[in-house]
């Protein structure tokens, strides 16, 4: 089995990005390089953490009109991301021109419902129901737009596996036991993740803040 977790690399110096990388890659199967990290050193900071040597999933969570997402698309060619984000919630035209638009080995997924959102932080965006009905919801949605997978928390991760059985999924808001959860809501220990059918284990902080980031992946790769 490859290692299903890769390390959010949510961290403003490359330098730190970079030396956290190298120190923690043979207990981790990949980085996710997302907002904060892309924004501050773009194609430059991709390319200096995909020498590390391990697949890079590149979390920019588009969500735009169809055309300036599959332009967007085709602007991260260059940078062979294995895995890239969309939102579901920016519809099916969108995620269709997203897949079309991606390049052939890499894998697209639809963030559902952040894990960092309750059931009341999701009535407040004005829709009604539970995280679950969201989730499965938005699932359908990508399936159907043929993306690849979707991005959801270890709550729903083992429903959408039953309905979607080749779909890809991706979950963030893993913590082990004694981690503290921070902004986010929906957590679950990376063994469920991966017992309920996570295809990839998101984990930022747990590793990124620990007195010992190499230990803490260690204790992760342990547990699964
Ligand atoms: O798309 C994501 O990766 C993502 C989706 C989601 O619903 N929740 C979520 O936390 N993430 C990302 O997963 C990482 C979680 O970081 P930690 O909470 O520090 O483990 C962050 O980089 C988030 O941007």
């Amino acid at each position: 089995m490859t290692n299903p977790v890769f390390v959010a690399l949510d961290l403003p110096r490359l330098e730190d990005a970079k030396g956290l990388a190298t120190r923690v890659k043979s207990h981790v199967g990949g980085f996710k390089l997302g907002l904060e990290f892309f924004c501050a050193h773009g194609h430059h900071g991709v390319h200096e953490i995909a020498h590390v040597g391990l697949p890079i999933f590149l979390d920019l969570k588009f969500h735009d009109i169809p055309n300036t997402v599959a332009g967007a698309m085709q602007s991260i060619h260059v940078l062979e991301p294995a895995i890239v984000t969309v939102h579901a919630s920016g519809g099916r035209a969108m995620m269709e021109d997203a897949k079309a638009a991606a390049s052939e080995h890499c894998k697209v997924v639809g963030v559902t419902m952040l894990t960092s959102l309750d059931e009341r932080d999701l009535a407040r965006t004005g829709v009604a129901g539970s995280a679950h009905d969201q989730v499965m919801r938005l699932a359908e949605l990508a399936e159907t737009a043929g993306l690849d997978g979707i991005v959801c928390s270890g709550h729903e991760v083992a429903a959408v596996r039953k309905q979607w059985k080749s779909g890809f999924f991706v979950v963030p808001g893993i913590r082990m036991k004694d981690n503290s959860v921070g902004d986010q809501k929906r957590v679950v220990t990376p063994r469920a993740a991966r017992d309920d059918g996570a295809s990839v284990l998101v984990v930022g902080r747990p590793v990124t803040r620990a007195e010992d980031p190499v230990l803490a992946a260690r204790a992760i790769e342990a547990t699964l």
